[in-house]
Formats: structure tokens, sequence, C-alpha cells
């Protein structure tokens, strides 16, 4: 196969490992800077360019796109998936995956397990947000945040109302949560491949800090879940289309509660954790499923 994958940083441990696996199994792969990518957007004739050299011969693409050039970086994975390359996520899953509140949306209507959570657009209506979730203590999450920083703990309804006024104040968009103290700190990764579970760790924050981040100095261990725990990531993958994500769920007292879906999840905390070869599991997944021309979406919907 010949492989494109879209990322910015080549040395990024995850890029790293991918490119490894690929080469070791005999594919060509090269990285595509995705900012680098220009898009011929003419009727009938999609095409791309790579520094000035037209994008051809591809097989397949990795997305990996980082959260901040998400628009930017859909755009492109859509423009290959109109010239028929199949993409590994498929844009409009990304996308889905991109927005909290979308995905919270999705899982809630397949009747899948999520913390209490309310969003509301005007300050005016704090108090009504707060009585949702059932008051203090709740989590003030922004909306596009990633790796723990814009999430926040109100752990009085005084403090909660502060946080979420000033979050306001800067008018990001952000959504309230209950807060499942429970978990103690702790939250499970659980990676997905093909609708099936590879791999699963347990994440706990640095002392002190609710969030199990990595990113926030939290640490990591291979663990076994629950046959509740599994069909809940299963789920929660297919519901987004997704066909790789990192599944993150909360131990609570009501059973696994989804916290998000990641479709670019990383892979140096769980396969140091795990011992496993999850870069060699998703280039075998691609190896057996790729297809010209088979994007489910063609980057419409
Ligand atoms: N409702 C909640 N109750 C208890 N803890 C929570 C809750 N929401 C989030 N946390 C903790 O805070 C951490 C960060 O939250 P979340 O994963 O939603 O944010 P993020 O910024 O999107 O992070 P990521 O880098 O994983 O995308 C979680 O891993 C979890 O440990
Ligand atoms: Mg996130
Ligand atoms: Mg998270």
């Amino acid at each position: 196969m010949k492989i494109a994958m879209l990322a910015r940083n080549p040395n990024l441990y995850s890029h790293r490992r991918l490119c490894e696996a690929a080469r070791d199994r005999g594919h060509e792969i090269d990285i595509l800077n995705t900012l680098r990518v220009t898009m011929n957007i003419t009727s009938h004739r999609p095409g791309a360019q790579y520094h000035g050299e037209p994008v051809m011969g591809y097989d397949a693409v990795i997305p990996r796109i980082g959260a901040s050039i998400t628009q930017y970086g859909l755009a492109v994975v859509r423009q290959f998936e109109m010239m028929g390359v199949w993409s590994l996520n498929e844009s409009v899953a990304i996308g889905r995956s991109r927005d909290k509140l979308r995905s919270m949306q999705i899982f809630a209507k397949h009747g899948l397990g999520l913390p209490v959570t309310a969003f509301a657009h005007d300050p005016r209506q704090t108090d009504e947000v707060l009585k949702i979730v059932g008051g203090a203590p709740v989590v003030i999450k922004l909306l596009e945040g990633t790796q723990g920083i814009g999430v926040v703990l109100g752990e009085t309804e005084k403090s909660a109302k502060s946080v979420i006024e000033a979050f306001r104040g800067a008018n990001v968009n952000i959504l309230v949560q209950e807060f499942i103290k429970e978990a103690d700190g702790s939250d499970i990764r659980i990676f997905v491949i093909g609708g099936k579970v590879v791999a699963s760790m347990m994440r706990t924050g640095a002392k002190g800090d609710f969030r199990s981040n990595l990113h926030r100095g939290g640490s990591a261990k291979a663990i076994k879940i629950t046959p509740e725990e599994r069909s809940t990531a299963v789920r929660a993958a297919k519901v987004m289309g997704l066909n790789v994500a990192g599944v993150d769920i909360l131990r609570s007292n009501h059973g696994p509660v989804i916290m998000e879906v990641n479709s670019s999840p990383g892979l140096e905390g769980i396969e140091n954790a795990t011992g496993k070869d999850i870069a060699g599991m998703v280039i075998d997944f691609i190896e057996g499923n790729f297809k010209a021309g088979a994007t489910k979406t063609k980057g419409q919907g």
C-alpha cells in the first residue's frame, strides 16, 4: 500500500510509530504536513498538491488532525475522500468527535451512559444550568478544549458561578457537567479499532488534581475492563462512525459514563502502559479494510 499520513509533527511518538509499523510491513508511507496541502476545488476533478506536486497514488490516508487546525484539516481529509482515497477515520466522523456537545447528543440519543450535562448560551441561565446538573460541585468545560486545559471544578455554587461567568466573558462555549466524584481522579481510556477493544488503561491524575490527563502529570497502567465498559466503548465508536477511537469513560455509581471520544488518540501512553503494538494493529486494520472510493460519506453530511 501507499499511505499518506496527515500530521504536522513527524517527530511525535504516535507518528513515528505509525511510520515504523507501516514500513515494517512493506508499505510506503509519507507524512504530509496538513497545513501545506493545497486543494484544487474544481468541479469534477478534485485534486490536491503538496510542495507544488500533485498528490497521487495513495491507497489510504491516516488523518492525525490537531485540535487547533480542525477546520482546515477536515477540509483536507474531505478532499482526499473526494479524490477516492480511503480514510482511516472519515472526515464526518472526526468532525462529530471534535464537537463535545454534538457528541454528547449522539451518545444520549443511543442511550449510552453520560454524566448529566447542561448547556446554555445566555449567562442569565446560569442558575438553571446548575440546577439541571444537580448543583455544585460541577465540572465546567470549554467545548473545544483538549489535554485537560479548560476543564475546571466548581466546588461550590459560588465558585461555579464565577467560573461560568469568567468563561462567558471570554466569549467561549462551555458545558456544565455533573462531577463524578467517585471516579476519584481516574478515568479509563479504551482503544477501539474496527469495532474491537484492543487495549485499555486507567489514568490517574497528579495528586490533588481531579483531571487524569497524562499531559497534566497523570500516570497510566493497563487495566481489565468490565463487559459493560467494553460494550459502551464499542458502541460509542460505532455511533460516532470512527474506525479508530480512544474512548474515555469514568466509573460512576450509575455505571460507565462517556466523557469523550478521541479520533486521533495518542499511542505513547497506551503502548507504554500495555506493551501492545497498537501502531501495528492500526496498519493491519488499514491493510484489511482500505478500498478505493469506498468512503461512506464522501465528505458530505
Ligand atoms: N464530569 C466529570 N467528573 C469527574 N471528572 C471529570 C469529569 N469530566 C472530566 N473529568 C476529569 O478531567 C479530565 C479532563 O476532561 P476531558 O477529557 O473532558 O477534557 P479534555 O480537555 O478534552 O481532555 P483530552 O485531552 O482527553 O481531550 C478527565 O480525563 C477526567 O479525569
Ligand atoms: Mg478532548
Ligand atoms: Mg479527555
